[in-house]
């Protein structure tokens, strides 16, 4: 068997094309949704993303707004900037780039974050309603992994899916939103002794653990659906991720690669955010 791609850059592309035309109409109607973006510091993995998030805002018509701060600036300094866009009619949406350098507290600054602007969907009340299923901003990657499933036709309720990873940004929302969806979620992370006695057992994996090509095939079910959300290098310098893909393609049903799976559809899931929140503005 050869595992068929869940292609993340083309799902991406068309979903931010519907977009751009949501967009269109709100701004003809005199709302151009706005998000604003700070960066603290100059770690350069965060700059290349930040700036493929701002390219792809400028696509869809989104405004947007970088706030680049130095790397010594104190938590009151920015949680100054936070307060200020929090009060600003023209943005609809406040990212603080992570992580953030250690004189920062990042829960502070997520919860200095306006609710209604939470387009990352961090701050602890998005989190709550999540949980409970109500409608709020749903983190960006993990609703990108729902998006990405959904589109590919792989059926979720009744499965198990096993999340490997427990951060706050992706491994514990991505297996909430699994449950929402009825799956039976198993949730594994480094104090896991054997690990791969449960990875065998996934319908869906879910993989969120910063290891390269940590996943083999003899990790993975035959006709399991893998989800790769990892991003290294690997001893080339060459991007990859938590699974081995040559390997694990032999066994899997379906699954995504790295570059174009999941990380182009947490930037789609941003701009709808963003959208979504300028739709709301009262
Ligand atoms: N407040 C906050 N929100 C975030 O959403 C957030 C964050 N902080 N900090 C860092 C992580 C990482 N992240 C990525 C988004 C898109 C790609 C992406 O589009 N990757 C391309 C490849 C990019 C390349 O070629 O380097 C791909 O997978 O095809 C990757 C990583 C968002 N994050």
């Amino acid at each position: 068997m050869t595992a068929e791609l869940m292609n993340g850059k083309e799902l991406a592309a068309s979903k931010q094309a519907e977009m751009k035309e949501r967009v269109q109409a709100l701004t003809e109607q005199g709302i151009v949704p706005g998000l604003a973006v700070i960066l603290v510091g100059d770690n350069q993995a965060s700059q290349t993303y930040v700036r493929s998030k701002q390219r792809s805002c400028e696509k869809a018509g989104i405004h947007s707004e970088l706030r680049h701060l130095s790397e010594e600036t104190t938590e009151e300094e920015l949680l100054n900037h936070i307060r200020e866009l929090n009060e600003d009619p023209t943005i609809d949406g406040i990212l603080v780039q992570l992580p953030l350098p250690k004189q920062i507290s990042e829960q502070a600054v997520i919860e200095a974050i306006s609710p209604a602007k939470d387009v990352d969907g961090f701050h602890p009340i998005s989190i709550g309603k999540m949980m409970t299923g109500e409608k709020t901003f749903l983190p960006c990657t993990p609703h990108g992994i729902i998006e990405l499933l959904k589109a590919s036709n792989v059926d979720i309720a009744g499965k198990h899916a096993v999340v490997v990873g427990r951060s706050n940004i992706v491994g514990k929302p991505v297996g909430q939103l699994l449950l929402n969806e009825h799956a039976t979620v198993t949730y594994c992370h480094s104090r896991t002794p054997d690990l791969n006695a449960i990875t065998k057992q996934a319908d869906i994996l879910v993989v969120a653990v910063g290891i390269a090509k940590l996943i083999k095939k003899e990790d993975v079910k035959p006709g399991a659906v893998v989800i790769d959300v990892g991003m290294n290098r690997d001893e080339n310098g060459k991007l990859c991720g938590d699974v081995d893909f040559a390997d694990v393609e032999e066994v899997a049903s379906h699954l995504t690669p790295v570059p174009g799976g999941v990380g182009p559809m947490t930037i789609t899931m941003l701009l709808e955010n963003t959208i979504e929140s300028a739709i709301n503005r009262s």
